[in-house]
């Protein structure tokens, strides 16, 4: 993988948490999926907006059952003309129609789990304060049996993966809402860093809440301190965490800089680095199209655990591998 083009080494910004723009995130949305649906029409604008029209024209390849933005918003534009024969095609409507049935099920999942997580929560407390596998293994069921229904999973790497009883600061790409479900499948205890926004979601937040997700208020340099502070301690005492060092969803597809927060809390705790690369789930539900769900599957690669004492080097080298392998199956890195 080594021998790869590869962009450079991961440019660690000034705040060491991640940290989201929202009015730059959006125009991206705009830019970035506009370009891939040009290409996936055949026609090559796209190509003038990236650096690497190979790596674009592999990722995108005409798929028919794949919908981006534009789809969608042509759609929608055609049915308000009133020309019915332009109007969403059936495509478009499987996805729609799919991530409708998806929302129903996870949210039914979720209504009867938590039930369970609030009764077993006073003994997790009692003897499992830290880690809480029997909330992070109920997790595991909602998660494992939503996406059953949806899109099929590949794991690579699972030898890579600490047991549960060490602690680590685990670390991925961030295309989807469909990370998270997907990352939950594999069982382990890390305690999620969480925009507190998410929070908000009746019984997602609460369970959040009872899981020990790590809130952070990305805008605000004190939550941002306190939240590290917070993963040392967990770590100190025997959990784990779990960074989405881009600190929000690609809008375009490419892995985006990290931010070197996950990576001080490693060398502060001397935890291993667990670098993880998501593939696939953002053509599923692309980021800003959370109500489609496309058909297809993912895969997760975990990667071979990494340390150090240098917060500078470990984000390097956690990025390169993700990047690499990002790379390798057709996709772009800034
Ligand atoms: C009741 C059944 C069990 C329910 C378990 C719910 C567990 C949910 C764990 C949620 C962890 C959420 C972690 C979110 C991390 C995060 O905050 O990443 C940022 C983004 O994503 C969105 O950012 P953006 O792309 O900027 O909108």
């Amino acid at each position: 993988m080594g021998t790869l083009l590869r962009p450079g080494p991961a440019a660690a910004a000034a705040s060491p948490i991640p940290v989201a723009s929202s009015s730059s995130a959006n125009h991206a949305v705009a830019v970035g999926v506009g370009a891939r649906s040009l290409r996936y029409r055949g026609v090559s604008v796209g190509a003038l907006r990236s650096p690497s029209p190979q790596v674009l024209a592999t990722r995108w390849r005409p798929r028919r059952d794949t919908v981006v933005r534009s789809d969608v918003v042509a759609g929608g534009a055609a049915a308000a003309a009133g020309d019915s024969t332009q109007a969403l095609s059936d495509l478009q409507v499987a996805s729609r129609f799919r991530g409708v049935c998806f929302y129903l099920v996870t949210a039914v999942a979720a209504i009867f789990l938590f039930v369970a997580m609030v009764a077993v929560h006073p003994l997790v407390l009692l003897f499992d304060q830290y880690r809480r596998r029997a909330q992070h293994y109920i997790a595991k069921i909602w998660a494992t049996l939503t996406i059953s229904m949806f899109y099929k999973l590949e794991v690579e790497g699972m030898e890579n993966l600490p047991p549960n009883t060490s602690p680590a600061v685990y670390v991925a790409n961030h295309q989807s809402f469909l990370d998270i479900y997907t990352l939950l499948t594999l069982g382990r205890c890390f305690k999620f860093i969480s925009k507190t926004s998410i929070f908000m979601f009746p019984i997602i937040g609460w369970a959040m809440y009872l899981l020990g997700v790590i809130p952070l208020r990305r805008m605000d340099s004190r939550s941002q301190l306190d939240c590290l502070k917070r993963c040392v301690d967990l770590v100190g005492k025997g959990a784990s965490v779990f960074f989405f060092p881009e600190g929000t969803r690609s809008r375009d597809g490419k892995l985006g800089v990290f931010k070197r927060g996950a990576f001080s809390v490693a060398t502060k705790t001397g935890a291993p680095v667990i670098p993880i690369t998501l593939i696939g789930t953002g053509k599923l539900m692309p980021s800003g199209m959370e109500g489609i769900l496309n058909s297809g599957s993912v895969k997760v690669i975990i990667h071979r655990p990494i340390q150090g004492n240098n917060a500078e080097t470990l984000c390097s080298e956690a990025r390169n591998v993700i990047a690499d392998t990002l790379l390798l199956h057709g996709y772009g890195v800034h």
